[in-house]
């Protein structure tokens, strides 16, 4: 194989080229390719089993591949051992040494004059704000403190390379809310590439600069927070990133489909095939309640079956019997819930915008 092409052609940071891996007949990682900028945070996301770790522990040098390459700023890393390369880690669990102080926790690998540490390890307390805990045990701090001692260990040596291996499932949710704003708020501080494995989808669309969605071992779509969000490249990104609807659909010309009673228009980059079926997909903010009913096929009549308060917006869902008896998720500001004036059992015309209306192929069940 040629490799010299793919670490040339890339001005990436890490260069991963086809690399596939497989457990005895388990095929865990399938030709994957992926090119991480200077400074770049992405994430890879995906469901438990997907190979996010794996993957993570092959740019580590944890784990080897079957196949592929790894690249760091140019530089055929593929084989070499964990401590050959480039790069911080911190893991899920804080792993901290429970009989080191702080301190000596953040100073373990470094290396050099006993002065020069002590400069480093204060640099790191003050950037992760714990200077005043630096001679307490891990024991004695809470799980966040834990984490950012984890991050200021991992930075110690001024890595080219953060790797982040589910760094906040351990917490609990407003430590984890917070501290996602803090380790992206360091990362663009220091410039540092960082690829963070996550299965939480909320934690990816607020701290990637790009998201890399995994399924089933291999990449079901690269692209930015609102790339993947508003433009998913498949029926499992769709739902595996945010809400949404589905309308079990049957194409009758180009650009519109069945439902029910009703054609509607959609959008949808190549030409339908009338007559196959089509799930389409509507995120429940982008369907619209009107006050008043029009006459136009986009919409709907349905019927309010459960409102819910989620804090910032409300929750409906809304049953519609002239669109196969679907029943759809509407999610809606305060302004138009007090616009609209909503009671449970009110009949309500909904309006799908064709250009919200995404259709994909089903799924084929194995
Ligand atoms: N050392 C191993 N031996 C055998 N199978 C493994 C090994 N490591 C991982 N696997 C399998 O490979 C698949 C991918 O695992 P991986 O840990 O990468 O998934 P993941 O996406 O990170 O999921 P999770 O969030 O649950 O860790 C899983 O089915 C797992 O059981």
């Amino acid at each position: 194989m040629n490799r010299a092409p793919a670490i040339a052609s890339q001005h990436a940071e890490l260069t991963i080229h086809g690399v596939s891996k497989n457990f005895g007949a388990f095929s865990a990682l399938r030709d994957i390719s992926l090119a991480v900028k200077k400074g770049e945070f992405v994430c890879l996301l995906g469901p438990s089993g997907c190979g996010k770790t794996t993957l993570l522990r092959i740019i580590a040098g944890l784990e080897s591949c079957d196949r592929g390459l790894i690249a760091q700023a140019g530089r055929d890393i593929t084989h070499a051992a964990p401590n050959q390369r480039d790069y911080g880690i911190v893991f899920q669990s804080y792993a901290l040494f429970p009989n080191l102080t702080i301190a000596r926790n953040i100073a373990y690998g470094l290396k050099g004059r006993a002065q020069d540490q002590q400069r480093r390890v204060s640099e790191l307390l003050d950037l992760i704000g714990l200077s005043a805990l630096a001679e307490q045990y891990p024991s004695q701090i809470s799980g966040g403190q834990q984490q950012r001692v984890a991050l200021a260990r991992a930075l110690a040596t001024s890595p080219n390379l953060l790797l982040l291996d589910e760094p906040l499932s351990a917490l609990d949710a407003q430590v984890r809310a917070h501290l996602r704003g803090e380790i992206k708020a360091l990362q663009q501080q220091l410039g540092i590439t960082t690829i963070m494995v996550t299965h939480d989808q909320e934690e990816a669309l607020t701290m990637a600069d790009r998201i890399v969605v995994m399924n089933h071992g291999v990449i079901e779509q690269i692209g930015t927070p609102a790339e993947i969000y508003q433009h998913p490249a498949s029926r499992f990104v769709a739902s595996f990133v945010g809400h949404c609807n589905w309308l079990h659909t049957q194409a009758v010309s180009s650009q519109q489909v069945q439902l029910g009673r009703h054609t509607l228009a959609t959008h949808h980059a190549n030409a339908l095939v009338q007559g196959q079926h089509y799930d389409v997909f509507i995120r429940p903010e982008d369907i619209e309640l009107l006050p008043q009913w029009r006459n136009d096929p986009q919409v709907g009549l349905g019927k309010l079956r459960q409102l819910e308060l989620l804090g910032s917006v409300y929750r409906l869902r809304l049953l519609v019997t002239e669109w196969d008896g679907i029943e759809l998720e509407v999610i809606i500001s305060h302004r138009e819930m007090a616009q609209l004036r909503l009671a449970e059992q009110q009949l309500i015309p909904i309006y799908l915008p064709a250009d919200k209306l995404r259709c994909f192929l089903p799924e084929v069940s194995a």
